[in-house]
Parts: C-alpha cells; sequence; structure tokens
C-alpha cells in the first residue's frame, strides 16, 4: 500500500440544507480495501456519492488527482434501471467506454475482454440474455463483469451483496479479492459485520459523524458499535437531530 489516494477534510454532505454526513475527515489509501458501515441512515451511501463526485459537499473538501475515468461505481441495485433493452454482452461493453468513447467503436480486444469477464463472473453463454430477465444475482455478476471491463483505479461499490445468495456472494467477494490484489482501491458500503470483518482489512464507521476508521479489529468493538446504534436510536426519536451525541 503506498500514500494517500483520497483525502477527506472536515466533509459535511447536507440534502436542502440539512447535513447527512457530518465533518469527516481521514485518508483512503492507495490499494486499500475498505468497508464502510454503520446503521440505516447513517449516511453510508451519501459518503460514497460525495467521494464519486456525485455530490458536493455543503462543507470541507474531498481531495485526489484522478480522473473521472478511474472511478468505478456500481449503485445500490434499487437505483438501477433493468429495463434498459440490451442484452447481456453489451452491457458488460459499456465497462469500455473508458478506451472506446461513449460512441466509439469496441474494438476486438474489448470484446476478447468482455468474453473474459463474463467467464471470470460464472456467466458464459448468458451473452444474448437481456439484462430484463436475469435474476438479482446474475445482475450483480453482470455488473461486476462491466467493473472488471473498466479497469478503474477506485472501485465504489454500494451494497454489492444485499439480496444476493450465499454462493454468488462467495464469487463476488473472490472478484473484490483480486481487484484488492491487483493493486486497485475499493471501498464498499455493507450491512453484514461479518463479512466486513472477513474480507475488509479497513473499516469506517459512520453514524451520520464519523465513529472510528482503521483496522477493522479496531473499528468494530463492542464500544463503537453501541455508540453507532446509541446515535441511530436517537435519530429515530428526533428524525432532525443531526449533532453527534455527547
Ligand atoms: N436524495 C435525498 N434527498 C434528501 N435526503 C436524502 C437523500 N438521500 C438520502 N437522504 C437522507 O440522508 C440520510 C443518509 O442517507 P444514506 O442513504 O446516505 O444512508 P445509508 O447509511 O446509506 O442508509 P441505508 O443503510 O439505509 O442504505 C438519511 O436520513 C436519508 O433519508
Amino acid at each position: 500500500m503506498s500514500g494517500q489516494l483520497i483525502g477527506l477534510d472536515n466533509l459535511t454532505v447536507a440534502y436542502d440544507r440539512h447535513p447527512a454526513v457530518h465533518h469527516v475527515s481521514g485518508s483512503i489509501l492507495a490499494g486499500s480495501l475498505t468497508a464502510i458501515a454503520g446503521p440505516n441512515g447513517a449516511g453510508k451511501s451519501t459518503l460514497l456519492k460525495a467521494i464519486m463526485g456525485e455530490l458536493r459537499p455543503a462543507e470541507g473538501r474531498i481531495s485526489h488527482r484522478l480522473q473521472r475515468t478511474d472511478f468505478g461505481y456500481l449503485p445500490q441495485a434499487a437505483e438501477i434501471n433493468r429495463r434498459f433493452p440490451i442484452s447481456v454482452f453489451e452491457a458488460v461493453l459499456l465497462g469500455a467506454w473508458r478506451s472506446s468513447g461513449a460512441f466509439g467503436r469496441v474494438s476486438a480486444h474489448e470484446t476478447a475482454k468482455a468474453r473474459e469477464a463474463l467467464s471470470a463472473v460464472g456467466l458464459e453463454g448468458f451473452e444474448k440474455r437481456h439484462i430484463g430477465s436475469l435474476s438479482a444475482g446474475q445482475f450483480q455478476r453482470v455488473l461486476f463483469a462491466r467493473l472488471l471491463l473498466q479497469d478503474a483505479k477506485l472501485i465504489l461499490l454500494d451494497e454489492p451483496f444485499t439480496a444476493i445468495d450465499a454462493r454468488t456472494t462467495k464469487d463476488l467477494l473472490d472478484i473484490v479479492a483480486r481487484w484488492h490484489g491487483d493493486g486497485r482501491t475499493v471501498i464498499a458500503v455493507l450491512h453484514d459485520f461479518d463479512q466486513v470483518r472477513a474480507y475488509f482489512p479497513e473499516t469506517l464507521l459512520i453514524a451520520r459523524t464519523l465513529i472510528g476508521w482503521g483496522p477493522t479489529g479496531d473499528v468494530m468493538s463492542a464500544a463503537n458499535l453501541l455508540k453507532a446504534r446509541a446515535m441511530a436510536e436517537r435519530w429515530d426519536e428526533d428524525p432532525r437531530a443531526c449533532e453527534p451525541a455527547a
């Protein structure tokens, strides 16, 4: 692992002036594999979208030297429209736009790489299927194949294993490990603490404010998890409350 890839400096992100993420500072190191964990409504997806550049900071800043094409982003399943009339193979080839351009011709090399990516996610033979006809797990495999083709330096995954069966999750976690082994930087929003502990060396635990960020074993302590839960209970009592517990 080398130096900082992304710096967060006193980052606050808001919707209609209501902060969802408060005053987060820290570094994502190049080549790191980080889970973002926290209760529902903690600001995990908001933080990921801010890192992506999809949401602008209300306060503070995000610093990096990455190009737009260096980011690979997998949104939550609910945010993806599967009625788009394209085949599995076409969906995977969308990952090649970095080299082919949005309307460019796809080279034989990219076509071969798309086939390779489909094989890596266990979807050989699915090339012509319409994406709308796939199961949730099969579709998630397609999206991972697309990311494989994209060749991004930083890969951001928002709840990639929600509603995905154990076998598919294991296969996709192997791909995450492969990205990490290749030296890519991966950040994933996850709900399953066992997965976080088993596969992610670093964790950023958030409950609107940062609770901990560092080695997973230290951050996912009983005391920190209790603190996160207590903060979430406070929002349930008063949904507008957004300042951290003292
Ligand atoms: N587009 C939006 N407009 C207004 N408020 C939003 C918007 N998106 C999220 N929020 C609010 O911001 C807060 C953080 O939401 P976010 O989706 O980032 O949380 P999360 O930790 O990813 O939650 P979950 O685990 O439930 O997916 C929540 O109170 C949510 O209602």
